[in-house]
């Protein structure tokens, strides 16, 4: 499904990928770690083309995403923050249509299925609350309904549990895992928590020196 070789990505003097090879199999789960600084989320920008020069190639589904428009992208991936990401001014309800929005679904689809994924991540009832009335964990299972409203067959997740307490983050982690089995999507997951007990089927990887090491 995602298949990169040769990637590499400087800012200025400094080479942060260097030779980049990587593969992402359909619903598979892989954690990425690595030190701070070594690369992790300029990975995860360069497949949702946050970051659109690179040198090398990276193919989603066969095809080259430079070629790629972004509506499509975003169909095909749903990205997860450590800050959420929410607009402000807008409610739980609203902030996940707008991913249906930006990818052309029709209003009717994406009000069932918006209204369906609040409900489906536990926040049935706050539909109509904006996200300074949420707690950070909710705020995050806003950002998850949006990232798989399109239903995505991959889900980008950059320290999805960053601003979280520990409990907090165990119950979002054990969410993801869940949804990732229910809809069999795949899931690329960089974070710093030590998640082996957890998701112990997961494929560990780590960014070391520009590159991705097995684990
Ligand atoms: N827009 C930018 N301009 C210049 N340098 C950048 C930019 N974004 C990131 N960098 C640098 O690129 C390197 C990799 O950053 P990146 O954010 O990908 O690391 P990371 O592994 O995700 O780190 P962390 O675990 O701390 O989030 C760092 O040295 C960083 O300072």
């Amino acid at each position: 499904m995602i298949a990169i070789d040769g990637l590499n990505l400087n800012y200025g003097e400094r080479i942060v990928l260097r030779n980049l090879c990587f593969r992402l199999g359909e619903g598979e789960l892989v954690i990425l770690q690595g030190r701070s600084g070594s690369g992790k989320s300029t990975l995860l920008k360069l497949l949702y083309r946050e970051i659109p020069h690179f040198y090398g190639s990276i193919l989603l589904d066969g095809t080259c995403i430079k070629t790629m428009p972004k509506h499509v992208i975003r169909r095909k991936l749903g990205v997860i923050f450590q800050s959420f990401e929410l607009l402000e001014r807008k409610t739980a309800l609203e902030n996940v249509a707008l991913a249906g929005e930006v990818t052309g679904m029709p209003a009717k689809e994406i009000a069932s299925r918006a209204e369906a994924l609040l409900d489906r991540v536990g926040l049935t009832g706050q539909e109509n609350s904006y996200p300074h009335e949420l707690s950070g964990g909710e705020q995050q299972r806003v950002a998850i309904a949006r990232a798989l409203l399109n239903r995505p067959k991959i889900l980008l997740a950059d320290e999805p549990t960053g601003n979280l307490d520990g409990e907090t983050a165990a119950d979002m982690l054990s969410l993801l895992k869940t949804l990732q089995d229910e809809t069999g999507m795949a899931m690329l997951l960089v974070t710093h928590a030590d998640l082996l007990a957890s998701m112990p089927e997961a494929r560990l990887i780590s960014m070391e020196n520009g590159r991705i090491v097995e684990r």
